[in-house]
């Protein structure tokens, strides 16, 4: 029998924003938590609610453990909202975690870096061998605020850039259009998404996860697009490893060439001595 929103307790409000609205939720037949991302396609058009479905269906697709979880869906058609239910992961995000670790005023630690660098990279991976074989995976945000931690603080990438699909017209995708803090230069000279774009967003999340800061920042989008095409930034607290901060150099090379691959990188001596003594 299909699932209805009376089968879940709404627990609370996570967040919300031009995706939609996330809600922690209980489901009462077993009282697992979970998370439902509601998404109100009343305003789409139908090109718009085709390419929603069969986004989700490529969500139902999508099954590694660095990606967060599809569990369900629920359609409520007078209401015109898409529940999403996925898995709850109760580390939140980590653009919370590092406003947290900065207002402590205390440091990451280098083994979690590389913690989330190995399980990035394998979602990362997965995403980028999907779209090979012709199912155009969605483009993920490789962003902290999509990217989230389950209990053990492993890695989980998130879905937000479901509602590119919808358009979602509220006052939040109008009004503020989030600064691209990570976008590469060459998106930024107009080249369109490609995978290399998400090896430059992986080395400014790893950047930032040593410096609590990004490694480009600026207060307009002009001078955001100067100092990202220029590719210079600090160099890294001394804290952490030479082998670290060359990976990070590594990423945040400005010439895509030289840029690593997905490939390249799941060959990094580090990144392979890190899961050889972790697995
Ligand atoms: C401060 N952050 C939180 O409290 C938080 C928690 C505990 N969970 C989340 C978010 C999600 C969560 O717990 N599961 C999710 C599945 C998909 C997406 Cl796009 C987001 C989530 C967040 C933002």
């Amino acid at each position: 029998t299909a699932i209805s929103v009376n089968d879940f307790e709404v627990l609370g409000v996570i967040g919300s924003g031009s995706y939609g609205t996330v809600k922690k939720v209980m489901r009462l037949k077993d009282k697992k938590i979970f998370v439902w991302k509601e998404l109100d396609y009343s305003s789409a058009s139908e090109s718009d609610k085709q390419m929603l479905v069969s986004e989700v269906n490529l969500l139902r697709e999508l099954k590694h453990e660095n990606i967060v979880k599809y569990v369900d869906r629920i359609i409520d058609r007078k209401k015109s909202i898409l529940f999403l239910i996925m898995e709850y992961c109760e580390g939140g995000d980590l653009a919370s975690y590092i406003a947290k670790v900065k207002k402590e005023g205390s440091t990451v630690e280098e083994q979690f870096i590389w913690k989330v660098c190995y399980q990035l990279t394998q979602a990362i991976k997965e995403c980028h061998s999907r779209s090979k074989y012709g199912r155009s995976v969605l483009h993920r945000d490789l962003k902290p605020a999509n990217i989230f931690l389950d209990s053990q603080l492993n890695v989980k990438l998130g879905d937000f850039g479901l509602a590119r699909v919808l358009k979602h017209e509220t006052s939040f995708a109008k009004t503020c259009v989030g600064t691209p803090l990570y976008m590469s230069p060459e998106q930024m000279s107009g080249m369109e998404y490609n995978e290399k774009s998400d090896m430059w967003a992986l080395g400014c999340l790893l950047y930032e996860l040593c410096s609590l800061r990004p490694p480009f920042v600026a207060n307009n989008q002009i001078e955001l697009a100067a100092k990202i095409c220029m590719g210079k930034f600090d160099r890294i607290s001394k804290n952490y490893s030479i082998k670290l901060y060359s990976l990070i150099c590594s990423l945040l090379d400005v010439d895509v060439e030289k840029r690593p691959s997905i490939e390249v990188l799941l060959q990094n001596s580090a990144l392979l001595n890190y899961h050889a003594s972790n697995e």
